[in-house]
This record gives structure tokens, C-alpha cells and sequence, in this order.
């Protein structure tokens, strides 16, 4: 439903986006996971037609980017976009009025919205005595005002605590089961794991890789991860390359990749002699192949 072609786009002299190809399904969660400055918010503003790209091609239901497909588009900007004294109706009764909502539809919408966010009780009270959570999700409801197929969500929970945050995961399921294709950019990996059907990786404006957790897995060697903890780190490593193992630091972590299934017992065997505390095996998870395809050799 949206195909993105061989996009550039360059600040000056500066080249934010590189060749950038990707494509959602409809129906599905598409993850856009990147750091800071990898250009996921210049892709959106293109995609919104909010920005023109220096070159490469998009299309959204298989129409090129125009005016005219904003209307199949909502997005939930990173920072909220509403006006704080006014109340949860007013905000989306304002925005479904720049959509050009006529006021039946507008009040219909309105309320389907509202209760598709949860805040129905909330209809009339001012969005500033709203919770963070309660005003990121009444954000999304502003993208979702006047029924567009395409989502797009940026990083829709960063700075919110753990409860606001599930709040907001259920919500994304709700309405991917409703059959909207949603474009969801985040730095939080289990948030993109947890709720993404794929995933693009994006490093420097261009797609390193892109498919379901189980494609993308089968982008690093690891079948399965060990977390060793020993006061002999430098003995550990050299048995575990002997053995086959790839070692590799998650933060303090000392981690090896084990290139097939072992039981404890081989792992531990790997290890004789050498004063172990701990092992601990892993899943391959999206950290694991995220921080692998985006690092610095
Ligand atoms: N209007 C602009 N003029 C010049 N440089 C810009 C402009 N907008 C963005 N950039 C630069 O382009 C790069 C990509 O920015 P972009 O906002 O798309 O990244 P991002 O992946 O969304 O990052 P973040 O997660 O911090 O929002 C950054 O280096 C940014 O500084």
C-alpha cells in the first residue's frame, strides 16, 4: 500500500536520505526503527507530502504522493499537536474541520474516535488536566479523525511510563485489527518487537535491512545467544572463539553468539576450568541484530 523508491534527500550539502526503498502491506504494523538523525522523520514528511524529495518515486494505494493522498494519511507527529485548553472534542472537531469533515460526519467521527482512544469520559474535559498518556493518545486521535488508511505514528510512546505505554500498544493492535496499516517509527526495539509484523532498519538514510523478525534473524549468524559472566573474561573469550562462539558486548554484558542450539551442559563443557557465575542463554532478538547490522566496523 506504500512503496517507497530509490529516495534522496539532502539538507545542503548533506545527504539525509540515500537510494531509501521500502514497502508496507496494507493491513500490517511496519516497524522504522533508527537513531537519532537517520532520517526516519524527513522519510515521513515526504511521505506526508509536507517536504519535497530531491529524487525517487512514492506511491500510496498506488497513487504518487500529491495533495490528494494526504487524505488517505493520518500521522501522530513526535510532539503532540494539540491546543491545551481547549477539550478533547474541540481539538478533533478543529482538525476534522481542516480535513473538510461536514459537521454530521464531523460529530460521528468524533466520538467513534474518541472511543476507539478511550477517552470518551474525557470528551469535554480540557486537554491540559489529561495525563501525558491520555494526551498521546488523543494525539493519535487526531490522526485518525478522518479515517485514513495509512497511520503513521512517530515514536508515539517515548517519554511515557511503562502503563501509559502498554496503553498505547493496545491501542495499535486495536486498530491494526480494524484493518489499518500502520508506519510506526521508534527507538525502543521490544516496542517494534512486540508489535511489528516487519521491520525496516534505517542507518544514515538508506534501508540496511528489512523483513519479519524471522527474516531479519536470519541476517546474523546466532542461532542463539549465551550471557557469561566469569572474573576471567580474557580466558572466556579465547575458549569460546576455539569452541565457535562470535563474542560480542551488550552494554557490560559479555555475550557469545552459539552458532546452532547447545544444551547447558555443552555450553558449560565449552567453558572447563575457566570460574564462571553465570550463564544465561538468550533468544536472538531484535537488539541482538539491530545493534549487529547498525555498527560501526
Ligand atoms: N530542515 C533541516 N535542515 C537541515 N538539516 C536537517 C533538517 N531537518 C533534519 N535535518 C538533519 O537531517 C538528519 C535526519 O533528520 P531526521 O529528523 O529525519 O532524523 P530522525 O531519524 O527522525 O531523528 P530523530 O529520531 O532524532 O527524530 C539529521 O542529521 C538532522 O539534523
Amino acid at each position: 500500500m506504500l512503496r517507497i523508491k530509490n529516495l534522496n534527500k539532502s539538507y545542503g550539502k548533506r545527504k539525509v536520505l540515500q537510494d531509501l526503498t521500502l514497502h508496507i502491506n496494507a493491513g500490517e504494523v511496519y516497524g522504522l526503527l533508527g537513531a537519532n538523525g537517520a532520517g526516519k522523520t524527513t522519510t515521513i514528511n515526504i511521505i506526508c507530502n509536507l517536504l519535497e524529495a530531491d529524487s525517487g518515486y512514492i506511491t500510496v494505494y498506488n497513487q504518487p504522493v500529491s495533495e490528494a493522498t494526504k487524505t488517505l494519511i493520518g500521522i501522530a507527529p513526535q510532539e503532540n499537536i494539540l491546543y491545551k485548553t481547549l477539550s478533547c472534542e474541540e481539538n478533533l472537531n478543529f482538525f476534522a474541520k481542516i480535513y473538510g469533515l461536514e459537521r454530521r460526519t464531523r460529530q460521528q467521527q468524533i466520538k467513534a474516535t474518541l472511543a476507539a482512544v478511550n477517552l470518551l469520559a474525557r470528551t469535554k474535559s480540557p486537554v491540559e488536566t489529561l495525563s501525558g498518556g491520555m494526551q498521546r493518545r488523543l494525539n493519535i486521535a487526531v490522526a485518525l479523525v478522518h479515517e485514513p488508511k495509512l497511520l503513521i505514528l512517530d515514536e508515539p510512546t517515548t517519554g511515557l511510563d511503562i502503563e501509559a505505554r502498554y496503553e498505547i500498544w493496545d491501542l495499535i493492535r486495536q486498530l491494526k485489527e480494524r484493518g489499518i496499516t500502520i508506519l510506526l517509527t521508534t527507538h525502543l526495539l521490544d516496542e517494534a518487537e512486540r508489535l511489528c509484523q516487519r521491520i525496516g532498519i534505517l542507518k544514515s538514510g538508506k534501508i540496511l535491512a528489512e523483513g519479519s523478525l524471522a527474516e531479519l534473524r536470519k541476517r546474523i549468524s546466532a542461532k542463539e545467544i549465551a550471557i557469561v559472566q566469569t572474573p576471567d573474561e580474557e580466558q572466556a573469550i579465547a575458549r569460546a572463539i576455539d569452541s565457535g562462539f562470535t563474542p560480542r558486548r551488550y552494554g557490560n554484558d559479555l555475550a557469545f553468539w552459539l552458532p546452532q542450539h547447545l544444551e547447558l551442559k555443552e555450553i558449560l563443557a565449552c567453558f572447563e576450568g575457566i570460574p564462571l557465575d553465570s550463564i544465561t542463554r538468550k533468544q536472538v532478538g531484535l537488539e541482538h541484530i539491530y545493534l549487529e547490522l547498525t555498527r560501526d566496523y
